[in-house]
């Protein structure tokens, strides 16, 4: 048994505005380090490995979620937020809720979408295209407008106050990591506001008769859920649903825009177009890394390692989804390549419970793009949106050629 004090330690800070700019050269030295890295700085550790990352989220009896994913423990300290009855929850309280979200954003449930979100992307590109060939920024243009389309239509929020749902977002993937650094305290000069819109939302009389959230409200009256829940569980789409897809779908523009032929072959191929996006969430990883809390001593990896019990761990999606001793020329985003096993959605009990919406969401839009779109390509540098758990484009200057 490997004592913690002997554990490989990294003097590594994952929330420096740096090493969020370009978190690959720490993932690489977490993964070189050992299956399990002590980092001082946050008196915390880091699981990096592909088969160590999978082995702990596939383990929730012993790295809990209801501690908080975030740096901050839930046992211990206050949250920001009353902890999400998903995410931050484990058995048997993560079940009913789970269960309920499952069979509401399920693919079943989403063939009622396909339609409405293919004519709106159509709709969308076409706006964008009808001056022919165009030259966008595809983060506001794209990224962001489609999902804004139909997101919050889907779940039944009302039209006025839509603008709080990115920021509300992007606050709370600041708010998993340290609530002292920079990006969390600029954030908390307008969260109350985002946040009480957000909630505001939730409540069965602020949302439509059809829709997701209505589905939650229903769930609530068939006793499948309290009505005490349901506010909660209709945040919970409205935290997960948007910023993730739109930095997907602008993971999944850049990478498009950036690796040569790939656009064409898309275009030759449209089967290809799904597994292009899970294979841009597994390059990219728009969700780098949430926290577990060990419950009792874990062993991790095969050269004795032990997490002593009660102490956060990151367990880096990020790092795993471009492991070279488990993906081959890891760093190549290859449309062609079987991504599945990626943890760009995550593993076990929590695994993405919207991860068909998000794929719909890209599908139907790279979908549109790719039927009137000749050639994608970048313009100009594209800029990073920094967060302490998100990958992000803040802008992707493009050329449409039609
Ligand atoms: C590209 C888009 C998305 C990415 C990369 C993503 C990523 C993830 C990841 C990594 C987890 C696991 C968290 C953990 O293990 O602690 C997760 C969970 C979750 N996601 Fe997503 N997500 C995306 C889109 C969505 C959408 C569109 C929704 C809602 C419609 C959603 C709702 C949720 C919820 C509620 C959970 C918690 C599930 C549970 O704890 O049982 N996500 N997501
Ligand atoms: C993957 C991110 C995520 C964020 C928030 C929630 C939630 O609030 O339940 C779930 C997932």
């Amino acid at each position: 048994m490997t004592a913690v004090q002997t554990l490989p330690t990294l003097d590594l800070d994952p929330f420096d505005p740096e090493v969020l700019r370009d978190p690959l050269p720490a993932h690489a030295a977490l993964r070189d380090a050992g299956p399990l890295v002590r980092l001082p700085r946050y008196d915390t550790y880091a699981i990096a490995r592909y088969d160590d990352v999978r082995a702990a989220l596939s383990d929730w009896q012993s790295f809990e979620s209801s501690a908080g994913v975030g740096l901050t423990n839930f046992r211990t300290e206050t949250p920001w937020r009353p902890p999400s009855l998903l995410l931050e929850a484990d058995p048997p309280g993560h079940d009913a809720p789970r269960t309920v979200l499952a069979g509401i954003l399920g693919p079943r449930a989403l063939r009622r979408l396909r339609e409405d979100w293919a004519a709106d992307a159509e709709r969308l590109v076409s706006d964008l295209l009808a001056g022919g060939s165009a030259e966008v920024d595809a983060v506001p243009a794209l990224a962001e407008a489609f999902p804004l389309r139909v997101f919050p239509d889907a779940v039944g929020l009302g039209r006025d106050g839509r603008e709080h749902l990115l920021p509300y977002g992007d606050h709370a993937f600041n708010a998993f990591g340290p609530t002292d650094n920079a990006l969390v305290l600029a954030g908390n000069a307008d969260v109350a506001e985002h946040s009480g819109w957000v909630g505001e939302q939730c409540r069965r009389e602020n949302l439509a008769p059809v829709g997701f959230g209505a589905d939650i409200w229903a769930a609530a009256d068939r006793g499948d859920l309290t009505h005490a829940q349901a506010p909660l569980v209709v945040r919970s789409l409205l935290t997960a649903g948007v910023d993730t897809t739109v930095h997907g779908i602008g993971a999944v523009l850049h990478a498009l825009a950036t690796t040569p032929g790939a656009w064409d072959l898309l275009r030759a191929r449209p089967e290809l177009v799904r597994g292009a996006f899970d294979e841009a969430v597994r390059w990219e990883s728009p969700v780098q890394a949430f926290f577990r809390t060990t419950v009792r001593d874990v062993p991790v990896g095969r050269d004795g390692a032990v997490l002593p019990a009660g102490q956060k761990v990151l367990v880096f999606f990020a790092a795993a989804n471009r492991d070279p001793h488990h993906w081959t020329d890891p760093d190549t985003f290859d449309p062609t390549r079987d991504p599945s096993g990626h943890v760009g959605f995550g593993m076990g009990i929590h695994q993405c419970v919207g991860q068909h919406v998000a794929r719909l969401e890209a599908e139907s839009l790279l979908t549109a793009l790719l039927t009137r779109v000749t050639r994608l390509e970048l313009t100009g540098e594209p800029v990073r949106h920094l967060n302490n758990t998100l990958r992000a484009w803040a802008s992707l200057p493009m050329r449409l050629t039609i």
